[in-house]
């Protein structure tokens, strides 16, 4: 298909001449065909292929191939994808990669080491093979998509245009799309990429996506990492398996690459000195040594702002005024903002689009109770998040505290304990409910959370929203209520209505002004008690 039909055919969407060119480069990625035997020279994987062979695109899912396609298998912690080479073939797969020794093939088959990590390259090769963007990468436990959304805000409120691949979502061209994984795979990633018109791309890598290759190939600007402590024990050995995956990001960083480190811990520490050691330009915050290059000076709230000074070496301290609260929320913004100087961002211009920040979609987002009191929905799902929300609260006078949270079915349970202990510390009254079951049946979570001591703070209601009502129920003038562990995302266990826990808080404050009962019958019908 060349330019002329498609601007006749653009002409008859009546998409405007002026978007043209992002619509062309769309097109034209769609229609894309490369010779098998190029794609895989280029990446110096030596394959004797039939000159002819022409790819029209690659699949990594049997059930999504269309002729002409490249499959790649991959063998899987579910499925094994070398199962379903028949299948793709059937659909029209003229090409295969996989791992496994598989004879008498009737397409070409390429045995490499690593399926995932290939599949990124030829992905890279074939959706994506120039650069032209800055590539941002965050990483780290808790705060990676709080800097995300900080540093896109001062971004573009500085006229840049950028692509953002979060766990809330993914946005490509001020396009948003639903992310499945908080790091995309590969293949979903470069063709993102091939159709992004943005200049900057802010990309959340997890651990996960680490260990996968799901951003392999991708050469980075800067890199940050925001912390390290307990978490995602279910897939990695232990904390050392965990930081090494989280290492892995700071060994694509470009050679004038920048590292951005949080050395507020250990784990930052030792992975600031190892990358100095690696002569990799390093830039540290907040650490207790001499040498650290940025500092969080102050952290002091007034009426409803957070203020903050960030002292720089030997320099002035810069001072911003931010409506997102939480030190926690400061050590992010103190990231993004260096982040953003890293970009050229003049230092006036960084603190004022800072300082316009609300928050990022289910983070420490904040109600009013009725009764005066606080209501804050929070994503935090770790030891260290709970501490950070739980002692804002104290710090800005909290009455009573009441926690409501759960624990994600068939993920992490190491963790469980020391969360139980830190809310019981820091809280006045915590009621345990279910999260996402996660292919658990409510009734195994229910016997998982009776097992817990709660010291006589606490009870347990496994129906979420009955749980938030009760807590609601409770509160007074003064009294904070942090709902917890699901921020922005609806809850998965009643999947014909599923509510956000700020759903569920927006309907208890109408039910305050005149549908009480309209609310109560809501819960009867969607929530039976348990
Ligand atoms: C455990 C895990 O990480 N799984 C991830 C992994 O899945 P997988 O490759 O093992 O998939 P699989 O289901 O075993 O299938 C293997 C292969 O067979 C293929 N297949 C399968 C069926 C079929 O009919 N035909 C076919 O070809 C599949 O397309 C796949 O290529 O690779 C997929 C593609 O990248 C991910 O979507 C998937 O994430 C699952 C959904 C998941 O829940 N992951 C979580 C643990 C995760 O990654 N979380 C982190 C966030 C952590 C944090 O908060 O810090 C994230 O980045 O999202
Ligand atoms: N810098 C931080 N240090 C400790 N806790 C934090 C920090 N920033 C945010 N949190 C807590 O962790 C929760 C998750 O934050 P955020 O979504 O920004 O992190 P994340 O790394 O993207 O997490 P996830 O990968 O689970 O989505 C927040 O709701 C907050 O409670």
């Amino acid at each position: 298909m060349d330019k002329l039909i498609l601007s006749q055919l653009f002409k008859k969407m009546s998409i405007s001449p002026r978007s043209y060119r992002f619509h062309f480069t769309y097109f034209m990625k769609e229609f894309i065909r490369m010779q098998l035997a190029h794609l895989l020279n280029s990446l110096g994987l030596n394959y004797t292929v039939p000159d002819l062979i022409e790819i029209t695109g690659i699949a990594n899912n049997s059930k999504e191939v269309k002729p002409g396609n490249l499959f790649v298998a991959i063998s899987g912690h579910e499925a094994d994808g070398h199962k379903y080479i028949d299948h793709a073939i059937s659909l029209g797969a003229v090409a295969i990669i996989g791992e496994r020794n598989l004879p008498d093939m009737t397409v070409p088959y390429i045995q490499v080491k690593n399926s995932r990590k290939t599949l990124a390259l030829v992905a890279k090769q074939y959706y994506y093979p120039k650069n032209t963007k800055t590539f941002i990468g965050i990483t780290g436990t808790n705060g990676k998509t709080t800097t995300a959304f900080m540093l896109r805000h001062i971004l573009e409120n500085n006229g840049m245009t950028c692509s953002l691949f979060s766990s809330v979502y993914n946005e490509v061209n001020g396009e948003k799309n639903a992310s499945k994984n908080t790091t995309s795979d590969s293949l979903e990633l470069y063709k993102q990429l091939a159709n992004s018109q943005d200049q900057i791309v802010i990309l959340e890598v997890t651990s996960h996506a680490l260990i996968q290759h799901r951003v392999e190939g991708i050469e980075f600007d800067c890199c940050i990492f925001t912390n390290l402590s307990q978490d995602h024990l279910d897939y990695h050995l232990n904390m050392e398996d965990y930081f090494e995956a989280k290492r892995l990001l700071f060994t694509m960083l470009k050679p004038a690459g920048k590292a951005i480190i949080n050395t507020n811990n250990d784990w930052g520490l030792t992975l600031a000195a190892d990358l100095e050691r690696r002569h990799i330009q390093t830039i540290k915050l907040f650490g207790e040594e001499q040498d650290f290059h940025l500092e969080l000076e102050q952290v002091t709230y007034i009426k409803d702002l957070m203020q903050i000074v960030i002292t720089a070496q030997q320099q002035q301290g810069y001072m911003m005024h931010l409506s997102v609260l939480g030190e926690h929320n400061a050590l992010n913004a103190t990231m993004a903002f260096v982040t953003a100087l890293q970009l050229s961002i003049p230092v006036n211009l960084a603190i004022s689009a800072l300082e316009s920040f609300r928050g990022a979609p289910g983070r420490f987002e904040r109600y009013k109770h009725p009764k005066g009191g606080e209501v804050v929905i929070d994503y935090a799902h770790t030891e260290d998040a709970f501490f950070y929300c739980l002692t804002t609260a104290k710090k800005l006078g909290a009455r009573r505290i009441f926690h409501v949270f759960g624990f994600r079915g068939n993920r992490d349970t190491t963790k469980r304990q020391s969360m139980i202990d830190v809310s019981l510390e820091l809280s006045d009254f915590i009621i345990l409910t279910l999260d996402d079951l996660n292919n658990e049946t409510s009734t195994t979570l229910k016997a998982q959370l009776e097992t817990y001591d709660l010291n006589n703070k606490g009870t347990i209601i496994t129906d979420r929203i009955s749980a938030i009502k009760k807590a609601w129920s409770m509160m007074e003038e003064g009294d904070w209520l942090f709902i917890t562990g699901k921020g922005q995302e609806p809850y998965q266990q009643t999947v014909t209505h599923p509510r956000s826990d700020g759903e569920v808080v927006e309907m208890l404050l109408k039910s305050q002004i005149s549908h009480s009962s309209l609310l109560e019958s809501q819960f009867l019908t969607q929530h039976p008690s348990n």
